[in-house]
């Protein structure tokens, strides 16, 4: 249909959620639809673009992938969301459908506000923000907040009127959604999945299409056409920080920080790992996640590790021109010692 306004799915969730994997099930499946994509991640060392270059690649070629590694989108939204959205609507093979992938510290609401810019309005809508959820970790309480330590510091600080980033970050994500997938379901059992299920429903009024899965893997029908126009309705959805600072007080996310760690290769897989869960047991790391080079091998060893849980996996060869090196980037809650972290990964190496 001429002049139909192009459908642009927002997936968001925490870091480590299985954000990129969910969009690497969904390209891989795309049946022919042409998709564009747009990924933000907090840290700049560009792991879930590189990550999904290459997996779509009749629907999704690389130069349908557009990374914006320059803060988090609800923060960058004039400066680097409305011209990359402009730039893709000017080109002359349009996208069937737009997947935005926020970073896991995004809050969703001022991205999908900003599909009522005029400079958009017209030609794109929100087909569907679609909140993926650690269910795992949900169930371990990762995300709820520790009540003595909050009261203490309430107590310390009248002003303190809001409850611990992760917590808030995981209602405001959930508030957004028009539809949750509860992912790593393999992770846990049906009756913690079910008490996950509820906790997530109760974040809002509003009944949530609230899905299970493992891997993210789901069929294309399911994530894509809601035909949601979440932007009519994002008002209705506010976050913590709208709801605190009505006074137009910016939002930022200093609460989080990320660094990047630089090694030699790694020798012994086994013995690293083990370090690397020691010292996000000791630091507190939320998410650290890179490419690693492995002495003999031509292959680049993908590290990926959320919380304890941590996978590796050789994707694909050192590229020509490409310095086989071993690169991750830690991201922890704002005070991580990046001294001691970056030292004790390279005594792990
Ligand atoms: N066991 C299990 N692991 C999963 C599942 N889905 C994703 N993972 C793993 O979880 C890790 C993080 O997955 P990603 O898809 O990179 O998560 P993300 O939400 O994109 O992460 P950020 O972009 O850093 O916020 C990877 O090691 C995945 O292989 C699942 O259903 N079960």
């Amino acid at each position: 249909m001429l002049n139909a306004k192009i459908p642009a799915t927002v997936i968001t969730g925490f870091l480590g959620a299985g954000k990129t994997t969910m969009i690497r099930n969904l390209l891989q499946n795309a049946k022919g639809k042409r998709i564009a994509l747009i990924i933000n991640e907090f840290g700049d060392l560009g792991v879930d673009g590189d990550v999904l270059k290459g997996c779509g690649d009749e629907t999704c070629t690389e130069d349908d992938i557009v990374e914006l590694n320059n803060g988090c989108i609800c923060c960058t939204v004039a400066d680097d969301f409305i011209p990359t959205m402009e730039k893709l609507l000017e080109r002359e093979n349009r996208p069937d459908h737009i997947i935005i992938e926020t970073s896991g510290l995004a809050l969703p609401q001022p991205l999908v506000a900003a599909f009522n810019w005029p400079e958009i309005k017209t030609q794109v809508t929100v087909d569907g923000v679609v909140t993926v959820i650690d269910a795992a970790a949900v169930s371990e309480g990762r995300f709820a907040h520790d009540h003595d330590k909050l009261d203490a510091q309430r107590a310390a600080d009248e002003e303190l009127d809001h409850e611990s980033p992760l917590e808030e970050l995981f209602e405001d994500q959930i508030r957004a959604a028009d539809m949750v997938v509860l992912n790593k379901t393999d992770l846990i059992d049906t009756k913690r999945l079910a008490a996950v299920k509820t906790n997530v429903q109760s974040q809002t009024d509003r009944t949530l299409k609230i899905i299970s899965a493992k891997h993210g893997d789901l069929p294309i029908e399911v994530l894509l056409g809601m035909g949601a126009a979440t932007e009519d309705d994002i008002v209705n959805r506010k976050s913590h920080h709208e709801l605190h600072h009505a006074d137009g007080h910016e939002h930022d996310h200093d609460e989080f920080e990320s660094f990047i760690v630089e090694t030699g290769e790694i020798a012994d897989t086994d013995k690293f790992i083990a370090g690397l869960k020691s010292i996000i047991a000791d630091h507190d790391v939320l998410r650290l996640k890179g490419f690693c080079a492995v002495p003999g091998k031509p292959m680049r060893l993908v590290v990926q590790a959320v919380g304890q849980r941590i996978e590796t996996y050789f994707d694909r060869a050192w590229q020509a021109g490409e310095k086989p090196s071993s690169r991750l980037v830690v991201i922890g809650l704002h005070d991580l010692d990046q001294t001691a972290i970056a030292e004790q990964i390279k005594a792990a190496a």
